[in-house]
Order: structure tokens, then C-alpha cells, then sequence
């Protein structure tokens, strides 16, 4: 049964929400919905007592942002020429951007360099001013409400830091607490809570400059939350870390996005981020869209071709096997490729096994890397639809 259904703004829909939960009046369900740019709020009573909240915390519509660059002239005559006559030159970095993410959700934002991926992040944050289409950020519009957008969201570089360098790691987060209000309470949680699951005791007390790289990401992650931000952007993250550090970085944030819920829109060129934290990813090349949906769907449509790699237990002269195609040879290992919409892995296996002995198989997916480099070659199509493997 329908209970109420209403065109609200987005920040009372969430205060309503609260408010219901903490009374523990909340209906059955509720749905949190943008049509046409106006929230609505739909609320269901029904024998669950599930709750689903969904309304996007990120939405842009037809988002685009060109600069325009004073074209100079090389030499003095150029220059003089420049200072008199000013030609300008438009760049589009973002060409009409239509998404939306789910409160909770973990995205990774990603595409070639110069896509116009930190042009979008920057609208998003407030940084910039889009030359047209509309964007908003857990209901505000960045740029208009720059000061209560950044309440709601925070950011980690992995080539800058927001920490003070001169500073023991410790002040800066005094000074954040100040920076943005935190009650005294929220921050000594906050607080305690990332001091343990980034391991960061034993150098609270040391000066930013001292820190190692991966000390530093720990420090500057814990910055970017301590206010308890709705949403985190993450630009280049583990850059330079190394593979441990690097996990403990992806651990945290997927521990964060599970327990507290916080969305993430992550931007990276590594795409073993990509695909330990993101089930969505959202592909965008000179400025376009070009995808946006889950990473298995795109190896569904794109990674027809797997491998299956064979150790023998001797060494065969030649290796010829019905279905699949020879790609390499290495000692007793061969690595044979084969469309798994016309063959699959386990008739491929028997056919291998019949003709020759096996001591080890396995099977290799298409890396996404390798998806998504023939992604920006080619550009984004839909594939045939898939037959019945043989
Ligand atoms: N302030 C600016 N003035 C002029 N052009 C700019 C400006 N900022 C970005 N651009 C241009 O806009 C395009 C998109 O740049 P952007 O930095 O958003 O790309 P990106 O996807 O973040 O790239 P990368 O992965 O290399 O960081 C590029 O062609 C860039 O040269």
C-alpha cells in the first residue's frame, strides 16, 4: 500500500527518513526518487521490514564545460601580435554528461588522459562552473553552494596532500575539526576509530614531511572523513604505493563504503583499483560518455575470448586442439585462446585431455585493461548477441 507520495526537497526527504528511523515508525519501504529534477519520496507499508532508500546523490544531466584558452604566438613578434589581436581558442573537456549514482555506491570514474575525468570531478565539487547542463551533489548544486557541498563530500589526491606539511599529522586534523565544525564528540570517534583501522598510532605525532607515502595516503584518507562526508572522491589513490600498502588503501575503502555507506566515485589509471572496489564503472573518452554499467557486463560483451592455459606432462611436438587457436608455447605450457561463445571451457578441457596428458589447467578472463584499451581504440559497441557454447 501506497502511504505517501510527494514532490519535496531533497534534504527534507533525508531529515524525514531519519527522523522515522530513530522513532522506529519507518514504513516497510521507502523510495527516494528524482524525476525531472524534482525529489520525490515514495513510501510503501508492507509485511517487510526492509528498507530501501534510493535516490541519487549524484546527478548531472547534459553537464559541459569548455575552456577558453588565449591562443599565443610563438616569438617576440607573436607575443606583441597576441597582446594586440586575441584569438581564443575553445576546448571542450566535458561534452554532455548524463549519470547518476546511488547513495552507497562505489564507482569508478575512469578514461584515457585528458577525457575530461578532473573536470567533471571539479564541477562536482564546486570547483568549477559547468558552461551548461545542471549537476548536483546530495541535492545542492556544487558551484552555487559551495560551502555546504563541501560539508558533504571529501577528497583524497594521491599527488597532493591537504595535510600541512610542517605540521605533526595530528594538528592537521585538529585543524579540520575546526575547518569544518566537527562536535567535539563525532571527531573523537571519528578519530579513534581511523587511528585503528589505518594503523595509525605510531605516527599521530610525527610532521606530515616525515611521513612515507603510504603513511601519508593513510593520514590524508583519514582527513578527507573526518567529517563524515556523504560522498568521497578519490583521484588516483594508490598511486605509487606499493602492493601492500595499496591493499590496506583499497581494504579501507571498501570496509568504509560497506559499514558507513559512503559513496565513492574513484578516478584512477589502475585498473586492479577498479576492479577490487567497483562493480560500476562509467567510461568516458574526449569528454563523452561512453559507457555506463557494471564491469561484468562489459567482459560479458566484450571478453568473448578467454585462455586456457596447459601444463603437459610431457612435451608435444605439436599442439592442435579443435575450437581453439595456438596463442603461445613456453616449455610444456601452452596457452590456447577460444571464443567461449562457440566453445566452452569444459568441452575445450576434454578435447585437450582426450588427445594429450594434462598435469595442470587453468583459465585465464580478459583482463579489463585489455577491454577497455579496445574500448578507447575502437570505441563502445553493443556485441552480437551470444550463442549457446558448443
Ligand atoms: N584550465 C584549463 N584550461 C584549458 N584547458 C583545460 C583546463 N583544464 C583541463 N583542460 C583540458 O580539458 C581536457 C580534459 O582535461 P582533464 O584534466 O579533465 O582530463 P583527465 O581525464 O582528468 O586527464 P588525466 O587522466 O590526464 O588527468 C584536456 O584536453 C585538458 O587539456
Amino acid at each position: 500500500m501506497r502511504l505517501w507520495y510527494g514532490s519535496i526537497a531533497p534534504r527534507a526527504t533525508d531529515s524525514i527518513i531519519s527522523t522515522m528511523l530513530r522513532a522506529g515508525s519507518a514504513p516497510a519501504r521507502a523510495e527516494l526518487r528524482t524525476e525531472h529534477w524534482s525529489p520525490v519520496i515514495q513510501m510503501v507499508v508492507g509485511p517487510s521490514a526492509e528498507w530501501s532508500a534510493v535516490m541519487p546523490i549524484i546527478e548531472t544531466r547534459d553537464l559541459r564545460k569548455v575552456f577558453r584558452t588565449l591562443v599565443r604566438q610563438p616569438g617576440v613578434a607573436g607575443s606583441l601580435r597576441t597582446l594586440l589581436s586575441r584569438t581564443y581558442e575553445d576546448k571542450v573537456a566535458v561534452e554532455g554528461v548524463t549519470m547518476a549514482l546511488e547513495a552507497g555506491e562505489l564507482v569508478g570514474y575512469i578514461g584515457p588522459n585528458g577525457a575530461g575525468k578532473s573536470t567533471t570531478i571539479k564541477m562536482l565539487t564546486g570547483i568549477l562552473v559547468p558552461t551548461s547542463g545542471e549537476v548536483r551533489v546530495a541535492g545542492l548544486v556544487p558551484y552555487e553552494q559551495r560551502r555546504r557541498n563541501a560539508r558533504n563530500i571529501g577528497v583524497v589526491f594521491g599527488q597532493r596532500s591537504q595535510l600541512y606539511w610542517d605540521l605533526p599529522l595530528i594538528e592537521s586534523f585538529e585543524l579540520l575539526r575546526a575547518i569544518y565544525g566537527i562536535p567535539k564528540e563525532r571527531y573523537a570517534a571519528n578519530l579513534a576509530h581511523f587511528t585503528e583501522t589505518l594503523d595509525m598510532g605510531p605516527f599521530l605525532q610525527t610532521p606530515v614531511r616525515q611521513l612515507s607515502l603510504g603513511q601519508r595516503m593513510r593520514g590524508d584518507f583519514a582527513a578527507a572523513m573526518l567529517h563524515d562526508p556523504r560522498v568521497v572522491f578519490l583521484d588516483e589513490p594508490t598511486i605509487g604505493l606499493d602492493v601492500v600498502a595499496k591493499e590496506a588503501i583499497r581494504e579501507f575503502v571498501a570496509r568504509v563504503n560497506r559499514d558507513r555507506g559512503t559513496t565513492f566515485i574513484l578516478t584512477t589509471h589502475d585498473l586492479a583499483d577498479v576492479e577490487r572496489l567497483c562493480r560500476r564503472i562509467v567510461l568516458i573518452d574526449r569528454g563523452t560518455l561512453v559507457y555506463d554499467g557494471e564491469i561484468d557486463a562489459l567482459r560479458d560483451r566484450y571478453g568473448t575470448h578467454r585462455t586456457l592455459v596447459v601444463t603437459f606432462c610431457e612435451s608435444y611436438p605439436d599442439v592442435a586442439v579443435e575450437g581453439a587457436e595456438l596463442e603461445s608455447r613456453e616449455g610444456t605450457t601452452a596457452r590456447l585462446r577460444f571464443d567461449r561463445r562457440t566453445t566452452s571451457a569444459e568441452v575445450l578441457i576434454r578435447r585437450v585431455a582426450d588427445r594429450y596428458c594434462i598435469s595442470d589447467v587453468s583459465i585465464e578472463e580478459p583482463e579489463l585493461e585489455s577491454i577497455i584499451r579496445r574500448i578507447y581504440l575502437e570505441g563502445y559497441t553493443e556485441a552480437p548477441a551470444l550463442t549457446a557454447p558448443a
